[in-house]
């Protein structure tokens, strides 16, 4: 059995930070994962790359001999890879061992979740290979400032979940660009009823219906809800309220406990999790 987590969210919302961090923080604690680059158009790693999706095809490549543009281009790498699963990522997969711990760092073309089946068949494929995967969702704080913003975060998300079914953590990146605590506080778990009065004084009127079917899917899908990371944050398991800015946040230790257990990953390691009761659902 191997696991994965799949790093996806819009463009510029943290995911290549969040791996490198992650691959840190790992090295401190000595364990070993391993961050794989699935972006064709990037260029510098802070982390050490496992896998690299440029040595199957190259997004300069691909836009100088079909004339393609950055987006198109892009759509087409994918595709690539799509067509190439069986051979390029088996046997890529093959120098991993059983119990591996993989980080597939995506590119932020919302495109890919909502519009083609290449992320979906990618998944598919690495469920085969017998990998237990877990979607990491990553949405930028500084978005998410009213309520507006906030419920369009939420259906990006839910469309990456509804499509690709898997075990799906959502994160709130950049918590240290928060200045105003308010901002964020309120969408955190929100209350259904306030957010939609909030989006009902926000939207003209016509837009009432709309708004009450749209807080019910993102409260029906209660899943659809934030953890606020802080990379300031000292390691701690705690999602330990505030710190010292009082601030909701926590720290990258937290998160990965958390995706940790969604994957089941060292349930035979941890003599907490080997304990804990499956009836005992919370
Ligand atoms: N202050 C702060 N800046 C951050 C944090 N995470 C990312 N950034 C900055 O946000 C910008 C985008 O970060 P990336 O990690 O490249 O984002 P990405 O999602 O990988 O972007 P694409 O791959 O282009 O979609 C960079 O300038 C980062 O330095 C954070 O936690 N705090
Ligand atoms: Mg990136």
């Amino acid at each position: 059995m191997g696991y994965a987590q799949l790093v996806i969210g819009p463009a510029g919302s943290g995911k290549s930070t969040y791996c490198s961090s992650l691959h840190q923080h790992c090295e401190t604690t000595r364990r070993t994962i391993h961050i794989v680059n699935l972006d064709p158009a990037a260029e510098n790693f802070d982390y050490p790359v496992a896998m690299d999706i440029r040595e199957l095809i190259s997004l300069d490549d691909v836009m100088e001999e079909l004339g393609l543009g950055p987006n198109g281009g892009l759509m087409y790498c994918m595709e690539h890879l799509e067509e190439n699963l069986d051979e390029w990522l088996t046997e890529e997969l093959d120098n991993y061992l059983d119990d591996d711990y993989l980080v597939f760092d995506c590119p932020g073309q919302i495109e890919l979740f909502s519009h083609v089946p290449v992320v979906k068949n990618f998944v598919e494929h690495l469920r085969r290979k017998n990998f237990n995967v877990c979607v990491v969702y990553l949405l930028d704080s500084q978005f998410i400032t009213d309520v507006t913003k906030f419920i369009s975060g939420c259906m990006s998300s839910l469309s990456a979940m509804v499509q690709l079914e898997l075990p799906h953590v959502n994160i709130l990146s950049k918590m240290d660009l928060v200045t105003n605590k308010k901002d964020v506080e309120n969408y955190l778990d929100p209350e259904p009823q306030l957010l939609l009065a909030e989006l009902n004084q926000r939207m003209a009127p016509q837009f009432q219906k709309l708004n009450k079917s749209l807080i019910e899917v993102v409260d029906q899908y209660s899943m659809v809800s934030f953890l606020p990371l802080d990379l300031r944050k000292e390691s701690s398991f705690s999602f330990n309220g505030k710190d010292q800015y009082s601030l909701p946040s926590c720290s990258i230790q937290y998160i990965l406990s958390q995706i940790d257990n969604c994957i089941q990953y060292g349930e035979d390691a941890d003599v907490k999790v080997k304990n804990f009761d499956p009836e005992e659902d919370d």
